[in-house]
């Protein structure tokens, strides 16, 4: 008889189906991170069986080691490690992000009592829009500790920035650090102060006006997508990042990534869930970095942070 292992691996579970949760699960089954369970709504049953079919029907090409469940049935959630929450609406061109807070919030309402109840003890990663205001609906709704209700936008936000400087200096993105700190709109406060092409200082590479530049476009990078899809947001490098995440907590790897984080007096915020940088490991968020801001760069977070909270004042719980 064959023995198998009873090794049990990881379960990471992807709570929306659509565009960034089923870029998602696959990202996720390709570097075997985890067996992945995708839900969806019971509407969307079959497509979301389907998805997960076709994903792992993949894996004998690709040769990866991990199972892919399309499901409506939280049941099937039991036990995760780590859900990710990418359930919602998306916005499409003439739409901020604030106008999906209605409908999401409700969503978030549903998934928040689905995973209190079957992985009580996972951490979450909310991508869901407007998401600094998403991840605090989570939080309260689960009353889960704060480490472990984490959203996902900083490694997003800085991974565009950094695209960009590569495109303008003409070198390997490898290369290049940055960190974006704040809400994720476009008030974001990308911190050029900090970020670095192989160690040099940005500010010592590329001109001020191009910097500028570069720094408008990135707050406006979420809307630059939609504008070119036309019906619906980005959702390849917003996978990439979730899936930067899952993996700093599901190895330990005690990644320092900008994340949003409820802030309890941190940068002089209270009771707020907002973008700064994190240490990211086993517990989830295990650290939040206080950096040493500028009067100027203080002054824009505080108001990014403003209109986070306009946000979350409008949500039905306040
Ligand atoms: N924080 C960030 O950086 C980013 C956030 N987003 C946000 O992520 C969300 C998802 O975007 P897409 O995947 O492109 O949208 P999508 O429309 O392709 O997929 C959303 C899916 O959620 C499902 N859904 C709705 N209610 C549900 C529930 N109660 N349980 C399970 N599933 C449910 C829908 O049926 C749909 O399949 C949007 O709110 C979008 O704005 C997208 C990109 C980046
Ligand atoms: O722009 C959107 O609506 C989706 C998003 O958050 C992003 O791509 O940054």
């Amino acid at each position: 008889m064959l023995q198998v292992s009873t090794l049990k691996r990881k379960k990471v579970s992807v709570i929306g189906a659509g565009f960034t949760g089923a870029t998602t699960a696959f990202l996720l089954a390709q570097k075997e991170l985890a067996d992945v369970v995708l839900v969806d709504i019971p509407q969307m049953e079959n497509p979301t069986k389907g998805k997960a079919l076709d994903m792992l029907e993949a894996s004998p090409v690709q040769g990866f080691d991990a199972n892919i469940l399309g499901t409506a049935n939280y049941e099937d959630t039991k036990d995760s490690d780590i859900v990710v929450v990418t359930a919602g609406i998306a916005r499409k061109p003439g739409m901020s992000r604030e106008d999906l807070v209605q409908t999401n919030e409700t969503i978030m309402k549903n998934v928040a009592k689905e995973i209190a109840q079957y992985s009580p003890d996972s951490l979450i990663i909310v991508l869901s829009n407007p998401v600094d205001a998403m991840t605090y609906t989570i939080f309260k709704e689960t009353g889960f500790p704060k480490n472990r209700v984490i959203g996902q936008s900083g490694v997003l936000d800085s991974a565009r920035f950094r695209t960009f400087v590569a495109q303008e200096l003409q070198i390997s993105i490898k290369d290049i650090t940055g960190f974006v700190l704040g809400g994720h709109g476009d008030d974001m406060v990308p911190l050029v102060r900090y970020s670095y092409a192989g160690g040099v200082p940005l500010e010592k590479l590329i001109s001020k006006d191009r910097l500028e530049q570069i720094v408008d476009r990135t707050r406006k990078g979420g809307g630059e997508i939609v504008s070119l899809l036309g019906n619906g947001s980005a959702y390849y490098a917003p996978a990439a990042a979730l899936v930067e995440m899952v993996e700093a907590m599901i190895k330990d790897q005690k990644r320092i990534l900008p994340a949003i984080a409820y802030l309890e007096g941190e940068f002089g915020y209270q009771g707020i869930y907002l973008g700064v940088p994190t240490i990211l490991g086993a517990n989830g968020i295990e650290k939040v970095i206080e950096l040493d801001l500028t009067k100027e760069e203080k002054v824009a977070l505080d108001q990014s942070a403003e209109s986070v909270r306009q946000v979350i004042s409008i949500l039905s719980q306040n």
